[in-house]
Order: C-alpha cells, then sequence, then structure tokens
C-alpha cells in the first residue's frame, strides 16, 4: 500500500471509503506473505479507526490523517513486526491484553490449555491455581476471570515479562476480577512455591518449548528468545516444571503443559516415566497438530508422596 494519502475523490468529503482502502493494504499484506491479509487489513482499519473490527464497514471512510497512520502500521506489518505489538492489544479468550516488545504475544492455541484447566479449576470450591512461565499473564488472568473463586498464583522471570504482567494484572483486578499474586522467580528453581507443597488444584505452564537452532517465523522472532527457546531438545524448562507440578499438585491435582508439536510422544513419556501422574493425555491444538499434555497427580503415590518427603 503506498503511503501517499488518495486525493479525495468528489463527494466523499476528504474520506477514503474502507471497501477499496482494504482491499489495498490486503494485497500488500498477502504480496509479504502475512498469512490471514484480510483479517489483519481489518484490525488494523480497525485499530486506525477506533472501532471494533465488525463495525468498519458502517464507518464513513477514513480522513487523510487516519489513511497515512494506516500506511505506516502497514508498512511494518508488511516488514512482519507482530500485529499485537503494532496494536498494543492481544485477545485471549474473554480478555483483552496490553502486550509489546518484551513479552510473548499469547497464542489461540493457548486458549485451550486455558480452557482445559478453567474447566478443571471448576471442579474445586476455592480452587488454587498456579500458572507458571506467566508472560503477559494470559493463562492465569483468564482463570481469575472465569473462575471467579480461584486464588491464582502467576511465576514468571523475565523482568521484561513481568513489566506486562503486572500492568495486565492491575488491569484487570481494576477491572473487577480477583487479583492474581504476581511472583518473580525461576521455575526451574528448587524449592519453588515449596510453601504451597501439595496443595495445589491445577498447574498450568505454557514454557519456552522450541529446539534451539529451528527456524522460526519473523513474527515469532520478535518474541523474546527466553519465552519461544526451550534449550537444545526444547524440554529444558519443562522436565523440571513436571518435577516441580508432582511437588506441588494434591493428590488428584491436575497438570497441563504446553508443547512443540515434535513432542507429542516426549512429553507424554516424561511425565509418565516421572512416576506421579496418571491418566497422561495428548490434546492436539486448532490444527490438530500435538500441542498439550495433560495428566493428573496420583492418589496412591508408590514412591512415597514427594510432597511430603522433601524432594522436587
Ligand atoms: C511461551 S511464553 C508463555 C507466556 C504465557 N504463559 C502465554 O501463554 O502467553 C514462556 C514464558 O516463560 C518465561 N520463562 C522462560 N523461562 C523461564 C524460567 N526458567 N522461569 C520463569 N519464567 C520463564 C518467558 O519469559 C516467557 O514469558
Amino acid at each position: 500500500m503506498t503511503a501517499t494519502p488518495q486525493q479525495p475523490s468528489e463527494g466523499t468529503n476528504n474520506r477514503h471509503p474502507c471497501p477499496p482502502v482494504l482491499a489495498r493494504v490486503t494485497r500488500t499484506l498477502a504480496g509479504a506473505g502475512v498469512d490471514a491479509p484480510r483479517v489483519e487489513a481489518e484490525l488494523l482499519a480497525a485499530h486506525v479507526l477506533g472501532v471494533p473490527r465488525g463495525r468498519l464497514l458502517l464507518v464513513d471512510g477514513l480522513t487523510d490523517d487516519q489513511l497515512d497512520q494506516l500506511a505506516g502500521l502497514v508498512t511494518r506489518r508488511a516488514a512482519r513486526e507482530p500485529l499485537q505489538h503494532l496494536t498494543g492489544t492481544a485477545g485471549f479468550r474473554h480478555l483483552e491484553l496490553a502486550v509489546g516488545p518484551g513479552v510473548f504475544v499469547p497464542r489461540p492455541e493457548t486458549e485451550l490449555l486455558a480452557g482445559w484447566g478453567i474447566d478443571r479449576a471448576r471442579r474445586s470450591v476455592e480452587p488454587l491455581v498456579v500458572d507458571l512461565c506467566s508472560g503477559s499473564g494470559a493463562v492465569a488472568l483468564a482463570v481469575a476471570q472465569e473462575v471467579p473463586t480461584a486464588r491464582v498464583v502467576a511465576v514468571e522471570r523475565s523482568a521484561a515479562a513481568l513489566v506486562w504482567l503486572r500492568r495486565n494484572a492491575t488491569d484487570r483486578a481494576a477491572a473487577g476480577d480477583r487479583p492474581i499474586e504476581v511472583v518473580e522467580a525461576d521455575v526451574t528453581a528448587p524449592g519453588l512455591l515449596d510453601e504451597l507443597a501439595g496443595r495445589v488444584d491445577v498447574l498450568l505452564c505454557n514454557p519456552p518449548y522450541v529446539p534451539a537452532g529451528t527456524a522460526v517465523p519473523p513474527e515469532v522472532a520478535d518474541d523474546p528468545a527466553e519465552a519461544v527457546f526451550g534449550g537444545a531438545d526444547g524440554l529444558a524448562v519443562v522436565r523440571p516444571v513436571v518435577a516441580r507440578a508432582a511437588r506441588l499438585l494434591r493428590p488428584g491435582g491436575a497438570l497441563a503443559v504446553e508443547h512443540d508439536d515434535t513432542h507429542g510422544r516426549a512429553v507424554p513419556d516424561l511425565i509418565t516415566a516421572d512416576g506421579r501422574f496418571e491418566a497422561v493425555t495428548g490434546h492436539a491444538d486448532l490444527a490438530g497438530r500435538p500441542r498439550f499434555t495433560t495428566a493428573l497427580r496420583r492418589r496412591d503415590d508408590a514412591s512415597g508422596p514427594a510432597w511430603q518427603t522433601g524432594s522436587s
């Protein structure tokens, strides 16, 4: 799309009607290899106009200034800057989260993991839910919104991500959701949240899991590397998280861990091999690829409950 505003045509009152603008933006984004160019064209135009996407065609076109602003955003998006960094927000289930450089942009596939966790949490009266590797707070805040009786603890290590997490947590609390507890910590640290050992009802985690060296699309390259890459085999954070989950969950408590689509066997095997889980189940994402694994903390722990012995 050209950044030069068009001359207003007679009768448009200095307005550029949306349909042809959207068509041009769509062509530009498609040419840049953006996956859903029409949807993104509409989202960018809606952002500039300050209206919901569904109301775009009811708007009386864009002004010259708005067209300029849109052209600037389209240029950046065509250079594959993430859409959510341009709009400053990311939708996640029923939430609109603030995101930007320094924090992982929440993905639609993680909504499924969050939904599974929410369903499990609703089975307890006042569930204790832990979200490890919390990033923007997407999973933790979705639970807090959808399970108002839940006590939710969100753990994140990155100072940059924590800024967004705390901002989103403050915004949601101001909107009336039960405040979540934000913990700055390394989820692989021995002793993490030991004070909750054996008491957690649901533990959710979307860790960095892409094997180091894997080629990723430009938008993913804009996410912080520590949010994306999980060591040589992609399991460097998953392994200690599973051990920690076994220690923190109560008997019968529920675990869900997101993983790479190449780990559809490795993560269920790893959880099973721990010996403290049962009902280990793989789940696919919206595209049908293996995406997260769930399990329940065994009630009959033959090796003795780790949460009583002090081991991790
Ligand atoms: C894939 S992102 C997930 C963010 C969020 N849960 C979501 O689903 O959108 C992984 C997050 O884990 C954080 N992280 C990576 N290693 C960590 C560690 N050892 N301890 C705590 N957080 C870590 C990263 O900073 C990043 O925010």
